[in-house]
């Protein structure tokens, strides 16, 4: 079982009963000890793959497994070494945090073993309300307990569906920090977000997953150089018919109707290449009448995908 990578994912196709086909021969493979943020729009099919893997939803085609344990045929085995953190709370309000805590456990078949809950419970900076019910605790607090519930049976890999969607700026720090604390600790963490910041802030590698297929999947740091494109646009008072000689060094284009010279770079690098470009466009004496950057949105990354850009496939 040590052999086999921590998920390995197959030519995972799902159309669900009305027809819709959410997701499209989907081949992906997670390593033992690292954190995969699968970044994707509204409805990309996050979710449904981590239904499919979590055994909550079965696939039309393609296969699944975990720590060498097929998700159908293998289920409970499967099953086993998975804590899912939901998007939303449905625990009982009025239960008490490690009470209910410690009943997600016993979901799972483990004895109880009430001094890895309080663990638990002071890793997340929960201890303190290990006693408070549900229903009193903060929105902050009760995502707390959404991981506690699925740490509870010590999985070796944590889903975390849109940890930090709709939290404030701190509690999102916070949750990065406790995501980081789980991977130093072993579990191979995966992770869904629509924010690019977050996959850049968390992942090691990073899947990006459109209207059901896996665009790409690449070590973070590449993609982030892949990524991290600006543009500089010089808007001009008067047309010129070409990019000026003192400015070409510099690769610049020209819009069509000669009034936008566009200087496209890599804003990822140390200091950019501002400043001689613009030592340089004073030298040519152009009237300037605005100036402006712009760095690629997701959006346009996407787009750019979609266009066939990425080479990279899984
Ligand atoms: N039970 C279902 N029946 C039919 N279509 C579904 C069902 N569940 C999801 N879908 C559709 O499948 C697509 C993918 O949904 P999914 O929830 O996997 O996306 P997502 O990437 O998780 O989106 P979000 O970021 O909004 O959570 C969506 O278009 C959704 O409407």
């Amino acid at each position: 079982m040590s052999e086999a990578p921590m998920i390995a994912i197959e030519g995972l196709s799902k159309t669900y009963a009305s027809g819709f086909t959410a997701l499209k021969n989907v081949s992906l493979t997670i390593e033992r000890g690292e954190i995969f943020a699968l970044l994707g729009p509204n409805g990309a099919g996050k979710t449904t793959l981590i239904s499919i893997v979590c055994g909550l939803a079965r696939a039309t085609a393609g296969r699944v497994t975990v720590g060498g344990h097929d998700v159908v045929t293998d289920y409970r085995a499967a099953r086993s070494l998975i804590g899912l953190v939901p998007q939303e709370l449905t625990t009982d309000a009025f239960e008490t945090v490690f009470d209910t805590t410690s009943l997600s456990r016993g979901l799972f078949g483990k004895p109880p073993n009430p001094a890895f809950i309080e663990k638990v419970l002071t890793e997340l900076s929960l201890i303190d309300k290990r006693d408070s019910r549900i229903m009193t605790l903060s929105g902050g607090m009760k995502r707390r307990v959404l991981i506690a519930k699925a740490l509870s049976h010590e999985p070796a890999v944590l889903f975390l569906d849109e940890p930090t969607a709709g939290v404030d700026v701190e509690l999102r720090r916070d949750m990065w920090r406790v995501v980081r604390q789980l991977r130093d600790a072993g579990t191979t963490i995966i992770l869904t977000t629509h924010y690019l910041e977050e996959a850049e802030e968390m992942a090691d590698r990073i899947g990006v997953i459109n209207r059901g297929e896996l665009m790409l999947v690449e070590e973070k740091t590449t993609l982030m150089r892949r990524l991290g494109g600006k543009r500089l646009t010089i808007e001009l008072a008067e047309p010129v018919a070409a990019v000026p000689d003192m400015l070409a060094p510099h690769g610049f284009d020209l819009s069509p109707d000669g009034r936008k010279l566009v200087h496209s770079y890599d804003a990822s690098g140390e200091g950019s290449a501002i400043a001689p470009i613009l030592a340089a466009l004073a030298g040519t004496g152009l009237a300037v009448k605005d100036l402006g950057t712009e760095e690629s949105t997701l959006e346009e990354i996407f787009v750019g995908l979609v266009g066939g850009k990425s080479g990279a496939r899984p």
